[in-house]
């Protein structure tokens, strides 16, 4: 495998928060899904998933979460915090270590990771104090701690009066705000985001810029499977294109505009288009 330390593209030697090498993945024994996908998340960085329907994004997402079958490839989570595997959907905490997944595939490593994803997952009969609490309890969190990052959170998503009602009751957007409330309480050394930005309002969006943009500044890396591409394009610092189930285009949007041969003006949804087109 790649020795990802060395992969900083601005000559930081950056430590590696996830290090992706995808030889085949699919649902069913024999059925590749995803072929060829590397890449890595340094601390501190944003990486953009993008890519058509169907190219593969969320089969890349199942494989690093140890969530697929059949995954022949290396997977490893870097950080500091000594422990790894955590989501903010109850019922589906992916953990790490040698796995039992067909196919020859590795997954090691001690960094934590939370993932948030797309559809918001709850327990019916738990409030949204009572969530947090559980994720916290799970992830190792004491009492003190949690208390005040959980409060700090809902108040900045506007959820504090709410937070000891149903998430049942919730609207969509509600329902998302506690999914990204309890991964950013968790503070991990990488975000596994599924495309968060559909259903918040713009006060929510610039709320959960404001603290991803916090987050990588402690340090953690954030994988972002998305379609908004105007915001991919101002907040991520490289992105992986995919289509048709491998990568083709990856780095920064320079290297993005020159894959798909177009100029240093060009948006990201110009590259986009020209890179998948049938
Ligand atoms: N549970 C499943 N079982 C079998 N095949 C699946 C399953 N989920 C997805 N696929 C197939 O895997 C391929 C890639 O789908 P995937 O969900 O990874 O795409 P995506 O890039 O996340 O798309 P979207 O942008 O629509 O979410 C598709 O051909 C899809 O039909």
């Amino acid at each position: 495998m790649k020795d990802w330390s060395s992969s900083a593209t601005d000559g930081a030697d950056r430590e590696i928060r996830l290090a992706v090498d995808i030889r085949s993945a699919g649902y069913e024994a024999g059925k590749t899904v995803i072929r060829d996908v590397r890449f890595a998340v340094e601390a501190g960085k944003l990486v953009g998933l993008i890519g058509p329907n169907g190219a593969g994004k969320s089969t890349t997402i199942k494989s690093v979460l140890g969530l697929l079958a059949w995954v022949d490839g290396d997977i490893r989570f870097g950080g500091e915090t000594g422990r790894s595997g955590a989501s903010a959907q109850p019922g589906e905490s992916a953990h790490s270590g040698a796995s039992g997944q067909s196919g020859g595939t590795s997954r090691s490593g001690t960094g934590r990771y939370a993932y948030v994803p797309e559809q918001p997952v709850f327990y019916e009969y738990f409030t949204l104090w009572e969530h947090l609490r559980l994720a916290a309890s799970a992830f190792g969190l004491a009492e003190e701690v949690f208390a005040p990052r959980a409060e700090r959170l809902l108040e900045r998503f506007r959820l504090l009066d709410h937070r000891h009602e149903l998430p049942a009751k919730f609207s969509k957007g509600m329902q998302q705000k506690m999914m990204l409330a309890i991964g950013l309480m968790l503070e991990p050394d990488l975000y596994i985001v599924d495309e968060p930005f559909i259903g918040l309002d713009p006060h929510a969006v610039r709320d959960l810029l404001d603290m991803l943009e916090e987050e990588r500044r402690r340090g953690a890396g954030i994988l972002m499977s998305t379609h908004v591409l105007d915001t991919a394009e101002r907040i991520a610092d490289s992105f992986v294109l995919m289509d048709g189930g491998t990568v083709v285009a990856q780095g920064g949007l320079d290297e993005v505009r020159k894959q798909a041969g177009l100029g240093k003006e060009a948006p990201l949804f110009d590259c986009f288009l020209e890179l998948t087109k049938r």
